[in-house]
């Protein structure tokens, strides 16, 4: 027993062990809920002796169970856990409705009706029966309703006058007259009619001596229901939740469920978690100033049991493109600069909405960083996926209207529109299945009002035909082997590949592989459905359905298609470490590291149809409280869809400006050390870090400094005169007035440097000057310039340069051209320092080597030619987990997403990350002489722009400035 105590704190343990007969554990997050509930799990089966399948234990995903299995199996061991009636509520309803539904008129062959499939039942409804309301907002309120445990009967009771009213009754009834003709329960109807099963038959969990559940804030009515009937023989519950994370009142939870079951069970004994072990002081902080906003809720404090760590970042960046290219960048930055202490799999991305994701799997594509998407569209849900599923769920379940409608001319086999509606209003008329129907129509035992063409007589002819051979061949295969033979049947017969080849030139290779990817999926969840779990166990005096081997099998693989809400390969088969982008809602109960919140404006969270903002801001808290070490959010001043300014979340109100920091932390050692103790991971050596610094590419920085902290573009004007830099013509100074920010420049003092680093003005300091070099420039290659634009040597030769020295900076490569200083532009244009110099950072090899010439290649323009092909060739590689790096290195996948934008647009660094690193050099004074000192190197400043006074004082903008193309236009304007 002490093993399945270790590591738990005293009030957990007393969760564990307590006698209680109803038991609550209400927590904050990372509190250690889901392990106190899987360690009473392990302890009412090891020390109170109960059979583990006489346990139910409820988890909200199928993730969540998936995890809960796996810990049990090193508490309890693979035998016990292994007969644990355990899973999400919907499945565990499906297998007392499989085994035991016969009892309440429902045949164990039933299908399940996904959220597609119910919208599509409505919709045809709508065109049959011409109601003006929405489709989706049907759909949503019918199953509002039947969560409240509403039925057809209480509804056509209740239905008032009005039009409405009626409208949606009679909808209502037609889409369970069409649910019932195709042997099909939707999500809302496991619950409920296992309801009603339990209700007649008590006897089917007459053995259950415990239930538990996890997540307990987001049950709904009809799941509290289900809560008293399941445990009613013994009454014995324990459940886990926090009310400041229920986030899913849009599915009908009743966040009052917590106060019910109190009322209910009167003796319930409630426990509080109070320490939280998952994230640093910092993070819990801001979580807690967030989620404290909401005045109704109890008061009470999340108590970190970690260090200070670093500030959660609030990053505001120009736009949703330059959010994507930004996040990149801090990817790459923070997993090369933590000397390995970090990797990809540690962080995740968690969206408001699915949308989001779009960009940012670009840009993250283009940069060669894997990731994996959770919860947005779900792997099942594609189409060539989907194809070859409804054909299964045919061959399974022919009475499936809605599947066999899908492929009835999938790949097309000439039955057009009309016949099918034909088809569809005989067998209403009828009231027989589609497919029972259009058996009768291919043996003329019924004809159509509208007679059936040849062609289109042999199409459904031929379809008829493949299923009746799946079903055949289906008795045939040995069980483990049924879901991936059939689909390999069915592919075959439809040619599937040439289907896909022809059907979808662009991307067909990708669709292909999602197919391959199908069949390694059909067979992992077909071992993972033969193992006893599915089983129930006998009860005295129920009948159990008799289910058939490798049909069951089948219906359990389509049943675990429908019910989970994500795919993902297991854990032990991942090759790389891979981002996860998911949205905020799938990520409940989960935890990574470094957590990435984007988007966080009005609009977006809360989300502009949201109609509970309280609920909006508990899921921001979830969001947050998912992170360990590191968070950040990012707000994109701009959306460009709508070119308005966008107004930053709410939730993140002035007074908590102090819990936040606007730029990426700096990774010294103090830094990075934390990280490692939050995450219990050993630190990495000071070499490793030193060599971290090294690793960067040279269009990259050690800083969170290649966008400007205010949001505001990429590079900054110097402004001479008031020595700061300004953007768009508005000082840094008044922009964090007015945005409540600091730039990252006046945030230097907070830098330090890491070991091992070299700072730019060392690197002036130890390397000598070259006289040679000067010479070079001052030649008349320099003195190509355009009207009105100054060039290097005419602009210094009135004082400036000659005071200059030159170290041995590497000759920029000038864009589509040769090695030469004059890069005068074609057109005159703002001037500005040529945007390779900009990027320049000295590399610690020049620290150690003074002497090195060295030749690293400077930033090149994305290859414009390449950007229409590349963006056209496959954009269907946004949907799916990240494609491999050589994919990319083939030119195969999109160029980055500002790259596509605006072609032109070159990638470098300001010279603040210059100036940056020069701060702790002795004699460094200010900005000006900074960035002075910056450009006194063989700066080809050819476009740099500036006048100067007669005694040569500078007197204007002095221009670091680039060219914002399109997108500096579009705001002006
Ligand atoms: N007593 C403990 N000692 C050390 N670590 C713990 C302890 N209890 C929990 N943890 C760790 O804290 C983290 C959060 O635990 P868990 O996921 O169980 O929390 P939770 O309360 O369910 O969180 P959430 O509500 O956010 O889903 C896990 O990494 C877990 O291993």
């Amino acid at each position: 027993m002490e093993s399945m105590l270790r590591g738990l704190n005293a009030t957990q343990r007393a969760a564990v062990t307590s006698k209680a007969s109803v038991l609550q554990v209400l927590a904050p997050p990372g509190s250690g809920k889901t392990k106190t509930l899987t360690s009473r799990v392990a302890y009412l089966l090891a020390h109170e002796g109960y059979r583990p399948q006489n346990v139910i234990c409820c988890t909200f995903t199928i993730k969540a169970s998936r995890e809960m299995r796996e810990r049990l199996r090193g508490l309890v061991g693979g035998d016990l856990e292994g007969k644990l009636v355990l899973g999400t509520f919907h499945s565990i309803c499906r297998r007392y409705l499989v085994t035991y539904g016969h009892l309440i008129g429902i045949p164990n062959n039933f299908g399940i009706a996904d959220s597609d499939d119910s919208l599509g039942i409505i919709k045809r409804l709508q065109k049959k029966i011409k109601f003006g309301m929405e489709p989706r907002a049907a759909r949503n309120k019918i199953s509002h309703r039947k969560a409240r445990g509403q039925r057809l009967d209480d509804i056509l009771k209740s239905t008032g006058k009005s039009m409405e009213a009626q409208e949606f009754a009679m909808i209502f009834q037609e889409y369970e007259t069409a649910l019932a003709t195709s042997n099909l329960l939707d999500y809302d109807d496991l619950l409920l009619k296992c309801v009603e099963l339990l209700r007649k038959y008590p006897q089917c969990v007459s053995n259950i001596e415990a239930l538990l559940i996890d997540e307990f804030q987001d049950t709904n009515n009809v799941q509290f229901g289900l809560m008293k009937l399941l445990a009613s023989a013994k009454r014995r519950i324990t459940i886990v939740g926090d009310p400041d994370q229920s986030i899913y009142g849009f599915r009908s939870a009743e966040i009052e469920n917590l106060n019910r079951m109190q009322a209910y069970y009167p003796g319930t004994v409630v426990i509080n978690l109070e320490e939280n072990y998952r994230s640093s002081s910092a993070v819990l902080n801001l979580a807690q100033d967030v989620i404290e906003q909401d005045e109704e809720r109890p008061s009470k404090r999340l108590k970190s049991t970690h260090c200070h760590g670093t500030l959660p970042v609030l990053r505001r960046v120009p736009n949703p493109h330059e959010e994507a290219a930004w996040l990149v960048s801090e990817v790459k930055r923070m997993t090369r600069m933590t000397g390995g202490c970090l990797e990809y799999a540690d962080i995740a991305i968690l969206l408001r909405s699915a949308f989001l994701s779009l960009l940012i799997e670009k840009a993250l594509a283009n940069a060669g960083i894997p990731y994996k998407m959770v919860g947005g569209r779900r792997f099942f849900d594609r189409v060539e996926v989907r194809i070859l599923l409804d054909y299964l769920r045919v061959i399974s379940h022919p009475d499936n209207n809605s599947a066999l409608l899908s492929i009835i001319n999938t790949p097309t086999r000439k039955v057009g529109d009309g016949t099918v509606a034909e088809l569809n209003r005989a067998s209403e008329a009828a009231k027989v299945s589609l497919w029972i129907l259009v058996q009768k129509v291919l043996k003329r035992e019924v004809s159509l009002e509208k007679k059936l063409s040849k062609p289109a007589e042999q199409g459904l002819g031929e379809l008829v035909a493949l299923i009746r051979k799946g079903q055949d061949k289906l008795k045939t295969f040995e069980p483990t082997q049924a879901p991936g033979k059939l689909i390999e049947l069915v592919a075959n017969a439809l040619h599937f590949q040439d289907y896909l080849k022809k059907q979808y030139k662009e991307d067909w290779e990708d669709r292909w592989e999602n197919v391959q990817e199908l069949l390694l999926q059909a067979k992992d969840v077909t071992l993972q459905s033969l193992t006893a779990q599915d089983q129930l166990p006998e009860v005295d005096g129920v009948k159990q359905a008799q289910v058939e081997g490798s049909q069951e099998v089948l219906a359990r693989f389509l049943a675990n298609v429908a019910l989970s809400t994500e795919v993902e390969a297991d854990d032990e088969s991942e090759v790389k470490p891979r981002i996860t982008i998911s949205t905020i809602h799938s990520a409940k109960g989960l935890e990574w590291p470094v957590v990435f919140v984007p988007a966080v404006y009005e609009g977006s969270i809360p989300h502009s149809r949201a109609e509970d903002t309280s609920e909006e801001r508990r899921l921001l808290y979830v969001a947050m409280t998912r992170a360990k070490a590191l968070l950040y959010m990012t707000f994109p001043i701009m959306q460009s869809r709508s070119e308005s300014e966008s107004i930053l979340t709410q939730f993140l109100p002035s007074n908590v400006d102090h819990r936040l920091k606007d730029v990426g932390p700096v990774f010294n050692d103090q830094t990075v050390q934390d990280i490692a103790t939050i995450l219990q991971r050993s630190a990495p050596s000071q070499e490793l870090l030193a060599h971290a610094a090294t690793s960067l590419d040279e269009s990259e920085s050690q800083f969170d400094d290649i966008w400007p902290a205010d949001g505001s573009p990429k590079g900054p004007f110097l402004n001479i005169e008031t020595d700061m830099p300004t953007y768009y013509g508005r000082s840094a100074q008044s922009l964090a007035g007015a945005m409540r920010v600091n730039t990252t420049f006046q945030q230097r003092s907070n830098f330090s440097t890491v070991a091992g680093f070299t700072t730019a003005s060392h690197q002036m300091s130890i390397i000598p000057p070259q006289k040679e070099r000067v010479d070079q420039l001052a030649k008349p290659k320099l003195a190509k310039s355009s009207s009105g634009q100054g060039n290097l040597a005419t602009f210094f030769s009135k004082g400036t340069l000659r005071e200059v020295q030159i170290d041995n900076v590497p000759l920029p490569r000038l864009v589509g051209g040769s090695q030469t200083w004059s890069s005068a532009p074609a057109k005159p244009q703002p001037l500005s320092i040529p945007v390779e110099l900009a990027s320049h950072k000295p590399g610690a090899a020049l620290a150690s080597n003074p002497a090195t010439t060295v030749k690293r290649p400077r930033p090149v323009l994305a290859e414009t030619s390449n950007i229409e092909h590349r963006r056209t060739k496959r954009p269907y590689t946004c949907f799916s987990s990240s494609p491999t790096k050589e994919e990319f290195d083939n030119g195969a996948l999109p160029q980055a997403t500002v790259a596509e934008e605006e072609p032109h647009r070159p990638k470098y660094n300001t010279t603040m990350s210059t100036l940056q690193q020069s701060k702790s050099e002795p004699g460094y004074s200010s900005f000006k002489s900074g960035i002075l000192n910056t450009m006194s190197r063989p700066t080809p400043l050819s476009s740099m722009s500036g006048t100067l006074s007669a005694n040569g004082a500078m007197k204007k903008t002095l221009g670091v400035r680039r060219s914002l193309n399109g997108w500096a236009d579009r705001k002006n304007k």
